[in-house]
C-alpha cells in the first residue's frame, strides 16, 4: 500500500510518522526525544501498545545518529511500506518559500543558505532530506516550511526598523512552528468555529516556544523573527534580547560570532537560568532557587507576549496552548492564566490539572484550550498535495 512518511527534526528531538497514502490514516508515529541529553524512543504501530525505549547516549548523540536510527527501524519493521513521498519540516524558508515544494537540487542549495538563520534545525532538516533520498530514491520530496504560515502577515511585523536595503535582502521577522500553528487553527476551526473565526493566541511551548496571534485564521503576529532565537526564552535559547548585549559581548568580551551563536542558541534559556537542564520536567521536579526562578522568567515572559498580542488583537477569543510544555505542564498554564480574570479569561481548575481539551471556566468569556499539535499530518497532507500535483503534471507531458 502507498504510504507518506514524514520527518520533523525539531531542536530536541526528531518525530516521525507513516501515514497510508489516500486516507492520511496513521499507521506509525514515534519520536526520538532529548537527544544530547538522555536520548528516548517512542513509536506506537497502528493501534498496538506504544513502545519505549532509553537509546544509549554515546551511541544516539546528535540529531544524524537519530535519523540513522529512526531509518534503520523503518527499514527493521517497515520493510513492506511502500514510501510514494516523505514530507520534511523544514524551519527556515526565507522570504522565496511560502508554501510547500518538491525538493530538487537548486531547492536544497537555496535552503542551504538558510542555515545560518536555522543552526538548531536546517542542517538537520537537511540532512534528513540528504538521508531519505538515499534510503526512498523514487519517493517525492517534499519540504514543508514553519515560516510559511506567517510570510501574509502585516508589514509592521515584518520588519525590524533597520535600514530599508536590509528588509529587502531578507532581515525581517519571518516567524515559526507555523506547521503547527497551521495544524491548531484548523482543529481549532473544527471544535469551536465562531472562536476560531475570531481573536486567537496560540502559545507554542516545547524546547523552542513561540506564541502567535492570529486572526480570521491568518497569522498577524509572531514572537519569533528572523530566527528562532526571538522572543520567549526556550530550553536552551535565551529569547527576546538587547541587541546591545551582543555587540557589547563582541566589543568587550572578544566573544567571536560562533562562540556568542553557541552561547544565545546552546547555553541560554531554561538551561542557561536554572544552571540544570532545559527541560521543564527536570526543572519542576528539582525545585532549587534557580530553577524556579528559570519558570518564573519563563511564565513572565509568555504573559508580557500575551499581554502585547491582546493589544493588537483589540482583544481574545481563545488561546490555545500546544508542544510538549503547553500539553503538559498544567502548572505553566494555570501560571500564564492567573489573574487574566480582567480580560474575561479564567481557568477550571480541575480540568486544567486533568489536560482536558477545553480548560476555560464555564463563566469564562476567552476559551481556553489544549490541543495537541500534530506538525506531522499537516506535514503528510502537503507531501500528499504535490505527490499527486507531480504525479499530474507527469502525466500530463
Ligand atoms: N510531562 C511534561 N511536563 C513538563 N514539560 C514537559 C513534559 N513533557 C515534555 N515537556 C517539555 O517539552 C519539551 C519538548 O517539547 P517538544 O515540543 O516535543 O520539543 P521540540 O521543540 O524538540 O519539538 C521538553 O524539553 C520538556 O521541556
Ligand atoms: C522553530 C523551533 O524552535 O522548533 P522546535 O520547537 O521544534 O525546536
Ligand atoms: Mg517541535
Amino acid at each position: 500500500m502507498p504510504h507518506i512518511l514524514t520527518l520533523n527534526a525539531g531542536s530536541s528531538s526528531i518525530k516521525f510518522a507513516l501515514f497510508e497514502a489516500g486516507s492520511l490514516n496513521e499507521r506509525v508515529r514515534g519520536q526520538i526525544e532529548a537527544i544530547g541529553t538522555k536520548p528516548h524512543l517512542s513509536a506506537r504501530i497502528a493501534n498496538a501498545e506504544k513502545t519505549e525505549t532509553d537509546l544509549d547516549a554515546a551511541e544516539v548523540s546528535d540529531h544524524a545518529a537519530a535519523l540513522a536510527a529512526i531509518l534503520a527501524l523503518m527499514e527493521d519493521r517497515f520493510s513492506g511500506a511502500d514510501v510514494k513521498a516523505v514530507g520534511h519540516r523544514i524551519v527556515h524558508g526565507g522570504p522565496d518559500y511560502g508554501s510547500p515544494v518538491i525538493i530538487d537540487e537548486d531547492c536544497l542549495a537555496n535552503l542551504e543558505k538558510l542555515i545560518p538563520l536555522a543552526p538548531l534545525h536546517q542542517p538537520h532538516n537537511l540532512s534528513g532530506v540528504r538521508a531519505a533520498q538515499a534510503a526512498f530514491p523514487d519517493a517525492t520530496q517534499v519540504a514543508c516550511f514553519d515560516t510559511a504560515f506567517h510570510r501574509q502577515h502585516p508589514w509592521v511585523n515584518d520588519t525590524y526598523a533597520l535600514p530599508l536595503e536590509l528588509y529587502e535582502e531578507g532581515i525581517r521577522r519571518y516567524g515559526f512552528h507555523g506547521l503547527s500553528y497551521e495544524y491548531v487553527t484548523r482543529a481549532l476551526r473544527q471544535l469551536a468555529p465562531m472562536h476560531a473565526a475570531g481573536r486567537v493566541v496560540v502559545s507554542h511551548l516545547g524546547n523552542g516556544a513561540s506564541m502567535c496571534a492570529i486572526q480570521g485564521g491568518q497569522s498577524v503576529g509572531s514572537t519569533m523573527g528572523f530566527t528562532a532565537l526571538d522572543g520567549l526564552p526556550m530550553g536552551t535559547r535565551c529569547g527576546q534580547l538587547d541587541p546591545g548585549v551582543v555587540l557589547y559581548l563582541m566589543a568587550e568580551k572578544g566573544l567571536t560570532a560562533a562562540e556568542i551563536e553557541n552561547l544565545l542558541y546552546k547555553q541560554s534559556g531554561l538551561k542557561g537560568l536554572s544552571g540544570l537542564s532545559n527541560d521543564m520536567r527536570a526543572l519542576e521536579e528539582a525545585g532549587t532557587i534557580e530553577a524556579r526562578r528559570a519558570i518564573d522568567y519563563f511564565v513572565y515572559r509568555i504573559r508580557r507576549e500575551l499581554g502585547a498580542m491582546v493589544a493588537i488583537l483589540s482583544g481574545l477569543d481563545a488561546l490555545v496552548f500546544c508542544g510538549g510544555i503547553g500539553e503538559n505542564a498544567w502548572r505553566i498554564r494555570e501560571r500564564v492564566c492567573q489573574d487574566f480574570g480582567w480580560l474575561g479569561l479564567e481557568l477550571d481548575e480541575s480540568q486544567n490539572r486533568a489536560g482536558e481539551t477545553i480548560i476555560s471556566s464555564q463563566r469564562s468569556r476567552v476559551r481556553v484550550f489544549i490541543i495537541r499539535t500534530n506538525e506531522e499530518l499537516m506535514i503528510a497532507s502537503h507531501a500528499a498535495e504535490k505527490a499527486q500535483e507531480a504525479i499530474a503534471s507527469a502525466a500530463a507531458a
